[in-house]
């Protein structure tokens, strides 16, 4: 099956939206500056009305669902058109309903502990959240030798500068977060400033 990873270019931004008529050029945006996955989070109003603007509106981006917390959260977002989905951390339930929606999907971890029960139920790829916070890079080298088979898409307190150090280990395919995407740009729809900024992230992934 295909996975988060398969889609999504070294880094993923993080989306907050307020406002839906920002969804279209916000992540026309990102993709013109290179970042082509896009995951919109559930964590306002906007969300799913912004996630099915971009499905049906903007070609060349590929969006999915982030702080998805629920099996109703997995139904809206698939019905929604994401294509992938993102949350913080996992349950059982959870786990059930992604795996049922059948897209790729990102449970969260921030523990040796949470990595094996995923590795238990066959999941390899995870979201390590919150990264600066859990232990950044040096934690996810810590899991490299224990859980080889894990891989880590961090997020959480990632910026421009902190990013590489964690695209550099074996275990993280890509890395997540909204450093690219400042309020004040986007309160002031600064479009291509927003597109400046995610050139500069998407270039830390190489080519
Ligand atoms: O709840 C989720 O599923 C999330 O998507 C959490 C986000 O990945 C981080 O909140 C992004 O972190 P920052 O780059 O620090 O803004």
């Amino acid at each position: 099956m295909e996975t988060v990873f398969d889609l999504a270019p070294a880094v993923v931004p993080v989306v907050v939206l307020d406002h839906v008529e920002d969804a279209v050029p916000l992540a026309r945006a990102l993709v013109d500056g290179g970042l082509t996955a896009i995951e919109i989070t559930l964590r306002t109003p906007a969300a799913l009305e912004a996630i099915q603007s971009v499905a049906l509106g903007v070609p060349g981006a590929v969006v999915g669902a982030g702080t998805v917390l629920t099996p109703d959260h997995v139904a809206a977002a698939a019905a929604a058109g994401a294509r992938f989905l993102v949350s913080p951390g996992w349950t059982d339930r959870l786990l059930d309903a992604m795996r049922g929606s059948g897209l790729p999907f990102l449970p969260g971890v921030s523990t040796a502990t949470e990595a094996l029960g995923l590795l238990e139920r066959g999941v390899t790829d995870m979201k390590f959240f919150p990264a600066e916070a859990a232990g950044g890079p040096a934690y996810l080298r810590s899991l490299a030798s224990p859980l080889p088979r894990a891989r880590f898409c961090p997020t959480g307190g990632i910026d421009a500068d902190r990013a590489p150090g964690y695209l550099r280990l074996p275990n993280v395919p890509c890395v997540g977060g909204s450093w690219m995407l400042p309020q004040d740009l986007l309160r002031a729809r600064r479009w291509d400033e927003v597109t400046a900024l995610a050139a500069k992230a998407a270039a830390l992934g190489g080519s």
